[in-house]
């Protein structure tokens, strides 16, 4: 156990705040990806605000530029207050190190708020989670997360539908795709900066706006150019909700209307989660009318798809191979022949999907212990034949024939020939193992599926 944590988590949490000082520090926490002007932004922000603000920066496995940046366009009078952490990312190895690095900040130094530049391949959800509920959650009350976006390409990548690379990670080797980490950070977050507006027309902006609405319909969207906001647009943002945010994705809103108040999460952990849903043979639902996201703008449009009946590995992976070019975002879990333990997540954005083993099908467990979480979900509903097995999947795109994807979709699945017979012998790219993912392009048609 780290010495400082133990400790910390040990005593008394007002023990760390000073009496005169009750209040938590708030935070803001800057995401975006590569280079969409994060450093841009806080450099303004910085200079323009009439509070102290501290700032810890996150490069990872970089000089670190941006810290050496920031640091020469304040006036703190030691420049301690900006503290790099260079090692890693801090969403995954570093989070500890996070914790450490800004109680100390808060030990040694004053300010009035803290900003939080995650780098550019950072996941916003493991960082927001170390203020909610983590030890660093005392001394601070996370305010917002804020995803800095370059609307310029943003638009070419998600809204004009150009291929782009397909990974991208800490020294250019990481194993998500980098497009599906943009439209995470776009997912999770309380405020969207469309920057780099001269860099785009105004229809163009318009397009990125009406997509950004549409994946997150909740978060509040600013445009600016070179991070030029007042800074009350930044810092005087309403208090984060964990749950709130995690639960706003326009994908989630549509696989939740879909399935009605109380179905089940499609984050994994599918022998744990707490609903159920009529056992429909399918439903596509269109989603005009539905409260669940923004009216459709510009073509862009949210569908959902679901079916009790899994996907043929060969054939799915194919249409992963083929998907049309106006499809922005699809998230869901999904049944594929072959493995029959395993809820698998499907993650598209653009061209990428990933497959991730993300939990177990409750049917999939010895009959006693599927009685157990079932009672634990009294809301699950169960098919007799499959159990909670099911295709289930929301669809964000632009200008997509959504007829003609449905019907794609239903080829994939197993015919009532296919369902009778054996699925062991099919060639199957999907993940097994807990938390594996493998990555799925159309951008490079011809690339083996792992
Ligand atoms: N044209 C234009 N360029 C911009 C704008 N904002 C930032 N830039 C430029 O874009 C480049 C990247 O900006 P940064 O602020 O370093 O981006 P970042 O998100 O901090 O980048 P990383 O730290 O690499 O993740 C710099 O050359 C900026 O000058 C803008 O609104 N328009």
């Amino acid at each position: 156990m780290d010495p400082e944590l133990g400790r910390f988590e040990s005593e008394d949490r007002r023990v760390l705040a000073p009496a005169n000082d009750p209040m938590p520090v708030p935070v803001t926490i800057l995401c975006g990806e590569l280079g969409a002007g994060k450093t841009t932004l806080l450099s303004r922000l910085l200079e323009s605000a009439d509070r102290d603000i501290a700032v810890l920066v996150n490069d990872v496995g970089e000089v670190n530029v941006d810290a050496d940046l920031v640091e020469a366009r304040t006036d703190l009078e030691t420049g301690d207050e900006v503290v790099a952490l260079e090692n890693g990312c801090i969403c995954c190895s570093l989070g500890g190190e996070l914790s450490r690095a800004v109680i100390r900040l808060w030990k040694d130094h004053e300010f009035d708020h803290l900003v939080v530049e995650a780098s550019g391949v950072g996941e916003p959800e493991p960082i927001a989670r170390q203020f909610v509920r983590g030890p660093a959650g005392g001394p601070y009350d996370l305010e917002a997360v804020v995803t800095v976006v370059d609307a310029r390409r943003f638009h070419d990548r998600f809204a004009d539908g150009e291929a782009v690379p397909v990974r991208q990670g800490p020294n250019g080797e990481g194993t998500r795709p980098l497009s599906d980490l943009v439209l995470e950070q776009v997912e999770f977050c309380d405020l969207l900066v469309v920057n780099k507006g001269d860099l785009v027309s105004d229809a163009e902006r318009e397009r990125v706006v009406a997509l950004l609405e549409m994946l997150q319909p909740r978060a509040a969207i600013e445009t600016a150019e070179y991070g030029d906001l007042e800074p009350e647009v930044l810092l005087g943002v309403e208090r984060f909700e964990l749950e709130t945010v995690r639960d706003s994705a326009g994908w989630k809103r549509q696989i939740e209307a879909d399935a009605g108040e109380g179905e089940h999460g499609t984050d994994g952990n599918h022998d744990c989660s707490d609903g159920g849903d009529p056992a429909r043979g399918g439903d596509h639902t269109h989603s005009d009318g539905d409260h669940a996201h923004p009216p459709e703008r510009y073509g862009i449009e949210v569908e959902g798809y679901h079916r009790r009946r899994p996907f043929h590995p060969e054939r799915f992976a194919e249409l992963l191979r083929s998907l049309p070019d106006g499809l922005v975002r699809a998230k869901g879990l999904t049944w594929i022949a072959g493995r029959e333990d395993q809820a698998i997540t499907t993650s598209t954005a653009g061209a990428a999907t990933t497959l991730e083993v993300t939990g177990r099908w409750i049917a999939s467990f010895a009959e006693e212990r599927q009685e157990t979480y079932r009672r634990g979900q009294p809301d699950l509903v169960w098919d007799e034949e499959h159990g909670d097995r099911e295709v289930r999947l929301a669809l964000i795109g632009r200008d997509v024939d959504w007829d003609a994807l449905e019907s794609r979709l239903d080829d994939c699945l197993l015919s009532d020939e296919e369902m009778a017979a054996d699925w062991s012998d099919y060639e199957n790219p999907a993940p097994t193992g807990m938390g594996e993912t493998v990555t799925i392009s159309s951008a490079d048609p011809e690339a083996p599926a792992r």
